[in-house]
């Protein structure tokens, strides 16, 4: 290092305008704090004439040159998406340099092979801002809480489809609508399927199970569903039985009991309809929130920004100014292990309860056959409501917890009965009595 420490910014899109801002503005700030002046080298972008703000002397559209200048300490990537930013990552860590993302998408489906190549090149690898933005959470997990037992961890963990199903529920405004207000926003990704199709929240999930459990887990082992078949219906449902609908994120590790098996973890994303009165229930708009059980500690909740330029940037600038200060002491901050190397438990095998609502004809045997079908598959319901009547008739069961596998086999056996006309609403329930 040369007495200054020299910052390689790779992507000036929502986020990297933002770290750019408040690196320029702030850095007096950031330097007394980091313990020595802290400047910007260079900022790699597809195309300079998009980038009228940014000093020209800075802009480059060589990303691998500016990583692997001498002079660059520390480099910052919100580039985003699989290539080249990994190939990026991996050419900084073998010149030497740390690196901060925000890159979920890479550190999910990568987190192994990118942190083995950190600790190998005596680096660090932080990417605080690439689960729930500005909300402190990772390094909570790799440092606060590494001492004791996590056991579950449920969280509101993408913005968008928050937002989106925020808005469907407070406003009953339609889908595309919400969307392109969280677009329009800063909230949602290049590819807003990405954030629709649970995508980001998968590869959320997948972070958070492995910094929780010590654990490698990748995104391809999250049970993923996305939202886009949530309806008004099922939002109109969820607000009779008191509950709102979300999209969840939820990391448990099972126990073996003794099993030849062991301990394994079960990790998924889907809409499930919470409780009211549940602590994730009130996180509207963008925001995100994480609720942490762990042994000792017992019931924590993170809660704030979870998206949008400027606050994903302070969980950046964080990093930045953590990771500097290990280089300004020569010595990489903590690493993540895997060394509890637990089995994913296929969603199939987890334990989940169903809301499910059915037209049906409204005559005698109809709930009895209905039932039976519940029973054969081994479910058992806790709840079973009638509204309106004949050709209106509709059924609204709540199931106690089963196998997920034997709830969705019970449904596809109700599509087929006769008397039911339609499933015209189904959907997981989390946190109910
Ligand atoms: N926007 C948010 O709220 C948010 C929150 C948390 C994490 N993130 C993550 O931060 C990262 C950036 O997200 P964003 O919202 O700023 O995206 P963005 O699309 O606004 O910005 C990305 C920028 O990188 C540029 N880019 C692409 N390829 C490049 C290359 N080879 N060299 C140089 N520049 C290149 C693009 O032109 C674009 O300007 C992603 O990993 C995203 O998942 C975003
Ligand atoms: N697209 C993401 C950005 C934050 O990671 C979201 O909506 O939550
Ligand atoms: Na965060």
């Amino acid at each position: 290092m040369t007495g200054t420490l020299k910052v390689a910014l790779l992507g000036c899109g929502t986020v990297g305008s933002a770290v750019l801002r408040a690196l320029q503005e702030q850095a007096d700030d950031l330097g007394a704090r980091i313990g020595c002046p802290v400047e910007v080298a260079g900022v790699a972008v597809r195309r300079p004439s998009h980038h009228p703000d940014v000093p020209a002397h800075l802009l480059t559209t060589d990303a691998h040159g500016l990583v692997t200048r001498d002079d660059v300490d520390l480099v910052v990537e919100v580039i985003g998406g699989i290539e080249p930013a990994r190939s990026l990552m991996l050419a900084a860590f073998a010149a030497g340099k740390s690196v901060v993302s925000a890159n979920k998408a890479l550190l999910a489906e990568d987190g192994v092979v990118l942190h083995a190549a950190a600790a190998e090149a005596g680096v660090d690898l932080y990417y605080e801002a690439a689960v729930a933005g500005a909300i402190p959470i990772l390094r909570p997990l790799r440092e606060s809480l590494v001492g004791d037992q996590l056991s579950r961890i449920v969280g509101i963990v993408n913005g968008t489809t928050n937002y989106i199903l925020s808005r469907m529920a407070e406003t009953g405004a339609g889908f595309g609508e919400a969307l392109a207000e969280a677009t329009e926003l800063g909230y949602a990704e290049a590819d807003p399927t990405a954030d629709v199709d649970g995508f980001d929240a998968a590869a959320k999930a997948a972070i958070l199970a492995s910094l929780a459990f010590h654990t490698p887990v990748a995104a391809a082992d999250v049970h993923r569903e996305g939202i886009s078949t949530v309806t008004a219906t099922d939002v109109a449902r969820a607000a009779e039985i008191g509950c709102t609908v979300k999209l969840l994120a939820i990391c448990e590790r099972v126990p073996g009991n003794g099993s030849a098996t062991g301990d394994s973890v079960a990790v998924r994303v889907h809409p499930a309809m919470i409780p009211t009165s549940h602590p994730l229930a009130s996180v509207g708009g963008a925001f995100n929130a994480v609720f942490v059980e762990a042994e000792s500690a017992g019931q924590l909740m993170f809660y704030g920004q979870g998206a949008g330029g400027e606050p994903t940037a302070s969980a950046v600038l964080g990093d930045l100014v953590a990771v500097a200060r290990n280089r300004v002491t020569g010595a990489p901050g903590p690493g993540v292990t895997g060394y509890a190397n637990l089995a994913v438990r296929p969603m199939a095998e987890t334990p989940t309860r169903y809301h499910v609502s059915l037209d049906v004809a409204d005559k005698p045997g109809v709930l009895a056959s209905v039932a039976q079908e519940f029973a054969q598959h081994g479910v058992s319901i806790s709840t079973v409501r009638q509204t309106g009547r004949g050709d209106a008739a509709t059924l609204v069961i709540v199931t106690h917890s089963a196998p997920d596998a034997a709830l969705s086999a019970t449904i596809n056996a109700l599509r087929e009965m006769p008397a039911v006309r339609g499933v015209t609403s189904v959907l997981r329930v989390e946190g109910l009595q």
